[in-house]
């Protein structure tokens, strides 16, 4: 995919070594490799021979890993090959800054706020996977996207979806988007059944072959909730515009109701890189090689309504978005900080939900953020916060 003067299109992929990166990998390589595109910086973590390799194969000028302790490591494994290494917050930031026409976020957490917003304010096209950006930093980072002049294209397949299906000069009549959720691997359990559930059940996916963290969000739902507040910030909804229904196979990814009663939906089989390509080429499609839907083989699709007493996370979100301020901020935080608790042993599974709705109550009167500064000070209350609860419940177990 070259650029209007031929030369091919510059890039970076901010989480290339995740789930989302590696599949965005694997669209560039179906779409034409390095005679199409040039990739700028790559970023990791702790998978430092998977982001060797792919900075080797791909001829990436930058090779970042976050973790600073695992920087002569990376050094090492790109030794000779050309490739700039760096690491830590830094290392990040340096790569944000390269001057790529297109950058897919797909760091997990808040730790891809920062590195986006760089990305942002320099004009970049901002493929966002990291949801994580919009649920807290909210009308501030679409604000950011906005001053640097770049594009916010959603990668999230529910949001990507309902991109996909809103037409520009139909949007006075747009009355709700319907965001489809799987209903997770606990879809069908009760609370006693929930409350014994490993994290090795948690992670396994109906449908979709995802990192660790929205995987668990799935089974929660904590992953929709995070999506009702994502969905209202990207395409300016009033909260009672959003709605959830569960679908179980994942085969509608979201609907755009308006008006006069229509209601446009986008269908694919489970595979993100159908999201990630449309990032890619927006507004073309580009070819991909996926698997096209069979409908006689599908025969059936169904719909039930969300249970917000098994599954409290939505309840939480539609607290959040009506709160406003920063109370999806906390949401957010609280609930990485109560993922790392299941994650380790120390919480249940029902306990993740328990914290978040302590931790939003506890810090219900947070003022609410007039900048980033404000948002940063608010996710790390909140994880002070969940932390303390989390000890707490700890204490009197
Ligand atoms: N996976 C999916 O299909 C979808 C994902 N998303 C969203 O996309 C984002 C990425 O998800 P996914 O790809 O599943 O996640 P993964 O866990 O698979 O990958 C996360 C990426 O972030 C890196 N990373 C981890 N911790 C840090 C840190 N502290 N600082 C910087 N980088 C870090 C990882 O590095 P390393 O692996 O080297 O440790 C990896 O490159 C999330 O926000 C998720 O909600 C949205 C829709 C679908
Ligand atoms: C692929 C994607 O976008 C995920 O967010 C996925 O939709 C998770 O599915 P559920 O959260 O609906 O189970
Ligand atoms: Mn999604």
């Amino acid at each position: 995919m070259t650029t209007d003067s031929g030369r091919p299109r510059r890039l970076t992929i901010l989480g290339s070594t995740g789930s989302i990166g590696v599949n965005t990998l694997d669209v560039v390589r179906q779409l034409g490799g390095r005679d199409a595109f040039e990739v700028m910086a790559l970023t990791g973590n702790g998978n430092i021979e998977l982001l060797a390799q792919q900075a080797r194969e791909t001829g990436a000028k930058l090779a970042v890993t976050a973790d600073e302790s695992q920087y002569m490591t990376l050094k090492d494994a790109l030794f000779g090959s050309g490739v700039d290494v760096a690491a830590g917050v830094s290392g990040l930031d340096e790569a944000a800054s390269l001057e790529a026409e297109w950058v897919m976020a797909a760091i997990v957490g808040t730790a891809g706020l920062a590195p986006t917003l760089k990305a942002a304010s320099r004009g970049a096209d901002i493929a966002l996977a990291n949801k994580e950006c919009l649920v807290s930093a909210g009308e501030l980072f679409v604000e950011a996207v906005r001053a640097g002049g770049g594009r916010l294209i959603p990668v999230d397949s529910e949001h990507s979806a309902i991109f996909q299906c809103l037409d520009n000069d139909q949007r006075h009549a747009l009355e709700r988007i319907v965001l489809t959720a799987s209903g997770g691997p606990f879809r069908t359990y009760n609370r006693e059944q929930m409350a014994n559930v490993t994290v090795e059940t948690a992670r396994t996916h109906p449908n979709w072959s995802m990192g660790l963290k929205i995987s668990v969000g799935s089974a929660s739902m904590f992953n929709k909730a995070l999506e009702m507040v994502e969905a209202k910030h990207l395409f300016g909804l009033r909260p009672d515009q959003v709605e959830v229904i569960v679908h179980p196979q994942s085969i509608v990814h979201s609907m755009v109701g308006y008006s006069d009663g229509s209601v446009i939906a986008q269908l694919g089989a489970p595979d993100m890189r159908t999201a990630i390509g449309y990032s890619l080429t927006y507004p073309k499609r580009p070819k991909l090689d996926v698997e096209r839907l069979d409908f006689a083989k599908l025969a059936r699709l169904d719909f039930e309504a969300p249970d917000e007493k098994r599954f409290p996370a939505l309840r939480l979100a539609r607290t959040a978005m009506e709160r406003g301020g920063v109370q999806a901020a906390v949401m957010n935080a609280a609930e990485e900080t109560a993922f790392n608790a299941f994650v380790a042993g120390r919480i249940g599974f029902l306990g993740m939900a328990e914290i978040v709705e302590d931790v939003m109550e506890r810090l219900i009167s947070l003022p609410p953020a007039r900048t980033i500064a404000d948002v940063f000070a608010a996710d790390s209350e909140a994880r002070r916060t969940a932390a303390q609860v989390i000890a707490i419940r700890e204490q009197a177990a």
